[in-house]
């Protein structure tokens, strides 16, 4: 037996209960525990005497216990209305008996306990002896508790004696309306015979449709009350304590299942609990939770336990995760081939655009007799019954901004090198965008055609840089070529269809495609317009989809000849139309069987999104370095070094390289020389690398889309300070660093040499302000600091000033420095002091 029916087979409250048994050494955990038999038998025993008179109240109805005391004496207090109908109902009828002589008028309007004290009325009028007193204060009976002028007369009440004191007020309250309080005394006595005698009253003296037009009243009160918010209801019932047996809401169920996102009132009625009853338990486990917050699990365990109930925490999928569920895989994964996906880098002019048109032209024009080509953002050639992709988006910059958003859809990576101009800059960034990404290189020497042609000078550029020629037994294929003879165009072909078998390139053709976007855009009349490269499954027409933010159907499905398909394999670029807003390239683009779940995942998506754009971005940085590395997150810090000479650049590198490194692995993944770029950031995101920079600036624009990928730019102009640096970072011990601010930009349009002030620089205020208060300025040329030092003057016209903002000519000098040539660009600067985040 459970607590709480004890407590109802005692007609007390759990809560009175719950001490009684403490006190006789039964320790309880709430009402619903469960007690052995022995021990209801000894509560039983002790209790029982002393609460049968008493506990009627709890159940009267059900249990038959009649309290003529409390029960009676309780329910005017009670602000339920509900238990007023009920216990009027049954009253009702001895007093239309008639039985009660004096209050029979008054009968319509009183509440409940007038009829029960119906038959002790013609006892109790003669001695309350005031009938006049009643009479009056009848109205009042169903608002409010009895006025205090009648409490005097209680203790008339004999045999009420134990019952008055517990409720005096209550007692009283039936005062006015029978005008016969002690008749609670007989109640107290005759309970149980009144109930028959109220019965047998009942028949003969109740007419039926005079009992019909009461229930109806009755039923039509029912329904207002009804309408009182659950919460009021509840309220009360806090007061009266009559709801013992209501505190369970549902029927109990042994187990029940739970998911993080359960709020504690959902909790609670699983459980059959009342709300404020787990909020209660929750604050003496320390948890200060209301309603509507989501369950603690731990608790919710724990108090599931309690009352005997299991609880099954269900992991509830949200957002990517349902995304599993709603690919359809097929069942068993059946891999194709697929045709390699080639992606074009190398240097400036060096042929990349006219390659990709040479083998469009040529291998499209042969393949369809006719066929337009049409600029998708990539297509397919056939070699030999065998297809190969074409991505159109020549450069490491687009193939890196595609990495960046975490789309790898390149095999292949032709690097285009000019016979006539060799390795440049660029083509060594290709190398090493195309290695960070660890995608195969394929060499096309262009250009052969061209009288300076020297592809062997080629070969040996590019051996300095790791790769060595397979004529030279290397393992890198070198294929010469000439874009504008079309010469060399099939060997390079064979090549990458070479290297696609030693690649094993593979894709299952039977399930719910899956590609990225490489490239959209809004076209007036289509709409948005994405081109997908599929990677694995067949995207249908028809599909359902989801990419980046957007979901949708796929309307119709364009092939790179401009032809309406029905559906694309895997590593075959189409054009999608009937997207609800432009994908960015590089994200996935994903078919599910269910547009509803599409959705949500792409609304949840918008979601994160949103806040991770409030959050900020989220990369390495030397400043959290050794937070992460501690958390684990971070297990190689990749470095992109920019330096203004080759020297320093290598010198660097080589330095950082040579940094013991026990947590975590340094990789250098790019060096070069010049002020940082928009490659490089695009190139450090993409790899969540670090830059240092050496004596040089960023660009503008590249500083930009540094603060706006959250890339860390660090600046030296000591190479031992920026090993220290990192080296510190390494170790958790980067104190609070210096951090340098730009306060303006001047141009230096024109030099003037005046005899006593030296060198005087005309410039033009590009952006921010040049203040004699900075720090220090910067002479920067082709983003390479030049000199770094104190401004001597500032001058507008003929006068001295502190200040010159943007968009005004000032004539600046540099103490020290003389050597100012136009288009240099003169940097203010101030250092901001900020504690390392640690
Ligand atoms: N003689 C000769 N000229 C070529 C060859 N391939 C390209 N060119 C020329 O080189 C110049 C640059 O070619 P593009 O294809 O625009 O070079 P790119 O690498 O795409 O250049 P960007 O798009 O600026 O990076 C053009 O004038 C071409 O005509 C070739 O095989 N032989």
């Amino acid at each position: 037996m459970r607590v709480y029916e004890l407590a109802k087979k005692l007609g007390m409250e759990n809560r009175d209960l719950i001490p009684e048994l403490k006190k006789m050494g039964v320790s309880v955990a709430s009402h619903s525990s469960a007690l052995d038999e022995d021990v209801v038998q000894k509560v039983m025993e002790k209790l029982a005497p002393r609460t049968k008179g008493a506990g009627k109240s709890a159940d009267e109805s059900s249990h038959g216990l009649r309290a003529a005391g409390k029960g009676a004496v309780e329910e005017p207090s009670k602000p339920d209305k509900r238990r007023i109908l009920i216990k009027r109902k049954k009253e009702d009828e001895p007093a239309e008996s008639a039985v009660i002589v004096p209050t029979g008028e008054i009968e319509a309007a009183a509440p409940a306990p007038a009829g029960l004290h119906a038959p002790a009325a013609p006892v109790h009028q003669p001695q309350a002896g005031e009938p006049t007193h009643m009479q009056p204060a009848e109205p009042l009976v169903h608002r409010e508790p009895a006025p205090p002028a009648s409490v005097p007369s209680a203790p008339a009440v004999e045999p009420a004696k134990p019952l008055a004191p517990a409720q005096p007020s209550a007692g009283v309250t039936l005062e006015p309306v029978t005008g016969k309080k002690k008749s609670m005394a007989f109640e107290a006595i005759e309970a149980e015979s009144q109930k028959d005698k109220l019965k047998k009253a009942r028949k003969p003296g109740r007419p039926k449709d005079e009992q019909d037009v009461k229930f109806r009243e009755d039923a039509a009160r029912w329904s207002d009350l009804r309408a009182i918010p659950v919460q009021r209801r509840d309220d009360r019932s806090k007061h009266v304590h009559h709801s013992a047996p209501g505190e369970i809401t549902k029927p109990r169920k042994k187990s029940v299942k739970v998911t993080p996102r359960t709020t504690v009132k959902e909790f609670a009625e699983l459980i059959g609990q009342r709300p404020a009853d787990i909020v209660r338990k929750l604050m003496e486990m320390g948890q200060m939770l209301t309603f509507n917050q989501p369950m603690n699990m731990d608790a919710a365990s724990m108090i599931a336990d309690e009352v005997g109930i299991k609880i099954e925490i269900a992991v509830e999928k949200a957002g990517e995760d349902l995304l599993q569920d709603v690919v359809d895989t097929g069942g068993e994964e059946r891999p194709e081939p697929r045709p390699p996906v080639v992606t074009i880098m190398g240097h400036v002019d060096h042929g990349k655009t006219s390659l990709l048109d040479a083998i469009r032209q040529t291998k499209v024009a042969e393949g369809e007799a006719g066929g337009i080509t049409q600029h998708i953002g990539a297509y397919t050639v056939s070699v030999h019954g065998k297809q190969v992709t074409f991505l159109d988006t020549p450069g490491h910059e687009a193939f890196t901004a595609m990495r960046a958003r975490g789309a790898k859809v390149t095999d292949i990576v032709i690097l285009v090198v000019a016979a006539d101009d060799g390795v440049m800059p660029q083509t060594i960034e290709a190398i090493h965008h195309a290695k960070a990404a660890g995608v195969p290189l394929i060499v096309a020497i262009n250009k052969i055609d061209k009288p300076g042609a020297n592809p062997d000078r080629v070969r040996n550029a590019l051996s300095e840089h790791g790769l060595i020629s397979e004529a030279w037994g290397g393992d890198t294929i070198m294929v010469e070529v000439s874009a504008k003879q079309k010469t060399g165009l099939d060997q390079l072909l064979e090549m990458i269809l070479l290297q696609s078998e030693v690649l094993e390139l593979k894709a299952d053709p039977h399930r719910q495609a899956r590609g990225a976007v490489v490239e959209a855009k809004l076209e007036r009349g289509r709409g948005p317009v994405a081109t997908v490269l599929v990677q694995s499954g067949t995207l249908k027409a028809g599909d359902v989809f989801v990419v980046g933010t957007f979901s949708g159907r796929v309307r119709a499905l364009i092939n790179d000849r401009g032809q309406k398909i029905q559906q694309a394999g895997p590593s075959i670029p189409v054009e999608v139309i009937g997207l609800p807003g432009v994908p960015s390239a590089g994200d996935v683009f994903q078919v599910v069987s269910d547009e509803r779940v599409a959705r949500e995942i792409a609304e949840e998506r918008a979601r994160k999104q949103r806040a991770a754009e409030l959050a900020g971005p989220a990369k390495v940085s030397l400043d959290d370095l050794f937070a992460k590395i501690q958390e684990g997150s971070v297990k190689e810090l990749a470095l992109v070094i920019k330096a203004d000479v080759q020297g320093s650049s290598e010198a660097l590198a080589g330095a950082v390289e040579k940094l013991p490194t026990e947590s975590v692995k340094l990789r250098v993944i790019h060096n070069g020389v010049g002020g940082i770029t928009e490659s490089d950031v695009l190139l450090a995101a993409a790899s969540r690398a670090i830059i240092i920079g050496f004596n040089i600036r960023p660009e503008p624009k590249a500083a930009a889309l540094a603060e706006q990928q959250g890339v860390d730019i660090r600046l030296y102009t000591i190479i031992y300070d920026a090993i220290a640096d990192i080296k510190a970072a390494m170790e958790g011990l980067l104190e609070p660093t210096l951090k340098e601010r730009t306060l303006g930009r001047a141009e230096v349009r024109q030099v003037f040499t005046i005899p006593k002030a030296g060198t005087v620089a005309g410039s033009y205020v590009l952006e921010g302000t040049i203040t004699r208060a900075s720090a220090g300025v910067r002479v920067i040329r082709d983003n390479v600091v030049v000199y770094q030092g104190k401004l001597a003057s500032l001058r507008r016209f003929k006068d001295d000033v502190r200040e010159v903002q943007q968009g005004y000519e000032c004539g600046l000098s540099i103490e020290n420095f003389n050597d100012v040539k136009v288009g240099d660009v003169i940097e203010a600067y101030t250092v901001d002091k900020i504690a390392a985040k640690l």
